[in-house]
C-alpha cells in the first residue's frame, strides 16, 4: 500500500471553512499571522478556530519574521501544534525557536530555479519539516500565498533528511500531476482554493483535497 498523502490548507480564518477541510481529510489546517495578508488572523479569532479542530489534526501557525514577544503572546493563547516559518528567518533562528517554544517546526524554502536548491539542505539540519514553496516575485507584497509555482522538475526525484511539504501555485486541477512529477507525499494550498484572496472555498477545499488523494487517518 501506498503512503498516505496528508494536506494542508492554509490561511483558513472562520469556521466554516475550517470545518471543510477537516471533514474533507485535511491532515494540517494553517492560521495566518501577518498583518498584510487577507488572510490574517488576530490571536483570539485564530484562539476561537484552534479550539474546534479535532486531535489528531496538526494546526499550523504561520508567522514571518515574529519576534519573541508576539510568538509568547500568541502561542500562550491559541492551541497550535507547529509553527511554519515563513520570513527570512536564518537557521539560526529557526534553533532558538525551536528549543524556545519545544515545538516541530517548518521553515518554507522559496525555490524559483536551481541555485535556491541548497537552501533547503541547509535547513533541513534545523527543522522538523520543510515548505518547499515559489519563491515570491521581488515587488510582492506577501512572501507566500501568491498562488505561483515554481518548475516542479527541479525536485523531481529529490530526497531531504526530514519530511517536506509541497507548496506554491497548487489548485485542485494540478495537484495531482505535480504529486506525479516530485513524489511529493505532503501538499500545502491557499489560494488555489480561494475564490479572491482570503475568502476560501467550501467546494474548492473538498475537491483539492479529493484530487491529491488525501486523508489524515481519521
Ligand atoms: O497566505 C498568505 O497570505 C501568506 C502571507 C505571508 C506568508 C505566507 C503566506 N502564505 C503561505 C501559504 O499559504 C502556503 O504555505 C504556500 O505559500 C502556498 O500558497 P499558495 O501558492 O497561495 O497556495
Amino acid at each position: 500500500m501506498g503512503a498516505v498523502m496528508r494536506v494542508k490548507i492554509c490561511g483558513l480564518s472562520n469556521v466554516e471553512t475550517l470545518n471543510a477541510a477537516v471533514t474533507a481529510g485535511a491532515a494540517y489546517v494553517g492560521f495566518v499571522f501577518f498583518t498584510k495578508s487577507p488572510r490574517h488572523v488576530l490571536v483570539e479569532q485564530a484562539r476561537t478556530l484552534a479550539q474546534t479542530v479535532p486531535v489528531g489534526i496538526c494546526k499550523v501557525a504561520l508567522t514571518v519574521n515574529a519576534d519573541d514577544a508576539f510568538l509568547d503572546e500568541m502561542l500562550e493563547s491559541v492551541p497550535i501544534d507547529m509553527l511554519q516559518l515563513h520570513g527570512s528567518e536564518t537557521p539560526d533562528r529557526v534553533a532558538d525557536l525551536r528549543t524556545r517554544y519545544g515545538l516541530p517546526i517548518m521553515k518554507a524554502v522559496g525555490i524559483a530555479d536551481a541555485d535556491d536548491l541548497p537552501a533547503i539542505a541547509d535547513y533541513a539540519q534545523v527543522v522538523d519539516q520543510l515548505l518547499i514553496d515559489a519563491k515570491p516575485p521581488k515587488n510582492a507584497d506577501l512572501p507566500g500565498g501568491n498562488g505561483l509555482a515554481f518548475d516542479w522538475r527541479l525536485i523531481a526525484g529529490r530526497r531531504w533528511a526530514v519530511p517536506w511539504m509541497l507548496a506554491g501555485g497548487l489548485r485542485p486541477d494540478n495537484v495531482a500531476e505535480a504529486i506525479r512529477l516530485t513524489g511529493a507525499q505532503q501538499v500545502d494550498v491557499s489560494s488555489g482554493v480561494e475564490t479572491t484572496p482570503g475568502i476560501k472555498d467550501e467546494k474548492m477545499i473538498a475537491e483539492f483535497i479529493r484530487a491529491a488523494g488525501g486523508k489524515n487517518g481519521h
